[in-house]
């Protein structure tokens, strides 16, 4: 096969990926999800970047647990779970994604629940700015069946994956020496370049925010009503050419016919081709410099585990520029 022609126009180098494997659940209640980045490992994920798309991967071979940054205590604060040990993940996973996008190196991470994202999207935000200088903002793409928005007020859950949009646009702050007091000013992202694809269980407190700040989201409804394709043209457009973009993928934007192992899955979401399209679209702008797949459980419907899995590695695959023909 011949080697992909477009990559990113923001990376420096131009085949290389760093690739970070995050194993952390502390953002949900349900076990399981940790285990996600090895079985996409262990069904070939990194050998088809290599060999297939031609990537030159950075990977450390390791599954991090992060278990030596685990508080000894962490009670809820602001409601919120976990809240340290989800703070000194993302810190850390955050300094690890600055380190790849500095480099000019594409950044994958693999997790994990979606709380990750807050550590992914504050790297490659900063490191963004750093190498292409003020007044240059990256975007968003969040594909996911929830709006992952909550402040640690809104939250009915106080699951911090439900939260990771409201700390990384700074509607939801905290102070030095609180637990995500950490996130500077150069790691948050506007809200104005945030788009939403595959939206169909928002919360109550979520629609206010979204609408107050005319958050562009792109609900079941939309895809619906216009087809996958206009949608993608109407989200891309929003964003404007020579931005680049960090796509978040939650696998449960999908729906639960195509991935059934994931811990808040939701009926009536995308077909896994409406998945696959969405990835090759961003790919096709030139402008992807990270992606994220999260909320992959392997450990829930074990029947349906290994279709899961597959439907992750294929939205990698055409994310990172995997072609039909
Ligand atoms: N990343 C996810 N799967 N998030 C689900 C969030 C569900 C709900 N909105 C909450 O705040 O708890
Ligand atoms: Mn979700
Ligand atoms: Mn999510």
């Amino acid at each position: 096969m011949d080697a992909p022609t477009i990559k990113s126009k923001f990376l420096t180098t131009n085949n290389e990926l760093g690739l970070v494997a995050v194993g952390f659940s502390g953002g949900q209640c349900k076990p399981g999800v940790d285990a996600a980045p090895m079985a996409l490992i262990e069904s070939g994920l990194v050998e088809q970047l290599r060999d297939d798309l031609e990537y030159a991967i950075h990977y450390d071979g390791q599954v991090h647990a992060y278990t030596e940054l685990m508080p000894a205590a962490d009670p809820d604060h602001r409601g919120m779970k976990n809240p340290r040990a989800v703070s000194a993940v993302t810190e850390q996973l955050s300094k690890q994604v600055y380190a790849h996008a500095k480099e000019g190196r594409f950044v994958l991470t693999l997790g994990g629940d979606h709380s990750i994202a807050i550590g992914t999207i504050s790297g490659t935000a900063k490191a963004i700015r750093e190498r292409l200088g003020p007044g240059r903002e990256m975007a968003v793409i969040w594909v996911d069946a929830h709006a992952d928005i909550n402040t640690p007020e809104t939250s009915e859950s106080g699951n911090i994956h439900g939260m990771p949009v409201a700390f990384l646009t700074g509607l939801a702050r905290e102070k030095a020496g609180e637990p995500f007091g950490w996130i500077g000013e150069d790691q948050r992202v506007s809200v104005k370049k945030l788009v939403y694809i595959g939206l169909r269980d928002v919360d109550r407190g979520e629609k206010k925010i979204l609408r107050e700040h005319g958050i562009k989201a792109f609900s079941m409804h939309d895809v619906d009503r216009h087809g996958i394709g206009k949608v993608m043209d109407m989200a891309l457009g929003w964003i404007g050419r020579d931005t680049p973009i960090h796509l978040s993928f939650d696998i449960d934007a999908l729906d639960p016919m195509w991935a059934p192992s994931t811990g808040t899955a939701v009926r009536g979401g995308l077909t896994l081709r409406e998945g696959d399209f969405i990835a090759e679209c961003v790919h096709e702008t030139g402008s992807l410099v990270a992606l994220d797949l999260v909320e992959v459980n392997p450990s829930l419907e074990e029947q349906g585990a290994a279709e899961t899995v597959r439907a992750g590695v294929s939205i990698v695959r055409c994310a990172l520029g995997d072609t039909l023909l």
